[in-house]
């Protein structure tokens, strides 16, 4: 589980989170909404210790990621896997390579070792055939599907997943889905997944966090969420659903 305690953050005095509190659940995909720029990215950088809020704590299983010590931070961050918007691969890498990098940099294993590591994780997502093959030669769905490979490949316990659907279209974009709900449960991860798609959020959100200027102002899951009369959410489901 992850939990996030009165998150604040600010730049240049203008505030962009405001005391964010949610508990992310373990085996479950956890999914940020909201409009553009209501701090869905910021709140994942704060999470990953890309950027550092003024207040408030991140909790990973009950250690504090902020108030940690280099080695536990170096120890939570190898449980983390991170699917960044776009999949940034290396385009001068080939897929095997890519999917290999975390453990190139990560671990003292044998190149044999990660190469096996990295070809189970290609299986998983499908592209076995295409380890050898260059970023610029594949699919932007395939890209996805590598870039899953390698947040994976370190075993993590927790998966953070940047607007995953972003460029595909939509059955690739549910093949994604139903990769990352597939590999949330098999391996009990604490999934967190930012997006704009509402498809993606009834499809796989069981639990939903809705931000409005920096601020939480709901949370459920996709059962409940169409139900909801808050009038700030109603407008953002407006939007999408129509
Ligand atoms: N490094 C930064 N310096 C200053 N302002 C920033 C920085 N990063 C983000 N912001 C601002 O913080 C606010 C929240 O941005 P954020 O990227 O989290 O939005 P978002 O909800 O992820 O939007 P989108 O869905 O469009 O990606 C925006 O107003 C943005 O301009």
């Amino acid at each position: 589980m992850i939990e996030i305690k009165n998150i604040h953050k600010e730049f240049d005095g203008r505030v962009v989170l405001a005391d964010i509190n949610a508990a992310f659940q373990q085996g479950k995909v956890n999914m940020v909404i909201g409009g553009s720029g209501t701090g869905k990215s910021v709140l994942l950088k704060c999470m990953i210790g890309i950027l550092t809020p003024e207040k408030g704590a991140v909790l990973y299983d009950g250690r504090d990621f902020i108030k940690s010590d280099l080695d536990q931070v170096k120890e939570i961050r190898r449980e983390m896997g991170v699917l960044f918007q776009g999949g940034a691969l290396f385009d001068s890498k080939t897929v095997l390579e890519n999917v290999r990098f975390p453990l190139d940099t990560l671990t003292s294993q044998t190149i044999e070792e990660k190469n096996a590591q990295a070809m189970l994780c290609l299986q998983r997502v499908g592209l076995e055939a295409s380890a050898h093959q260059m970023p610029s030669d594949i699919s932007g769905g395939m890209k996805k599907r590598v870039g899953i490979a390698r947040a994976i490949v370190m075993n993590p316990k927790y998966l953070f997943c940047d607007e995953p659907n972003s460029g595909l279209d939509p059955l690739t974009a549910v093949k994604i889905d139903l990769l990352i709900q597939e590999i949330t449960k098999e391996f009990n991860m604490t999934t967190i997944v930012i997006s704009h798609d509402m498809n993606s959020v009834m499809r796989m959100g069981e639990y939903i966090m809705f931000l409005k200027d920096g601020h939480k102002v709901w949370e459920g899951n996709n059962t409940n969420l169409l139900l909801s009369d808050i009038p700030d959410l109603q407008e953002f489901l407006s939007t999408k659903l129509t």
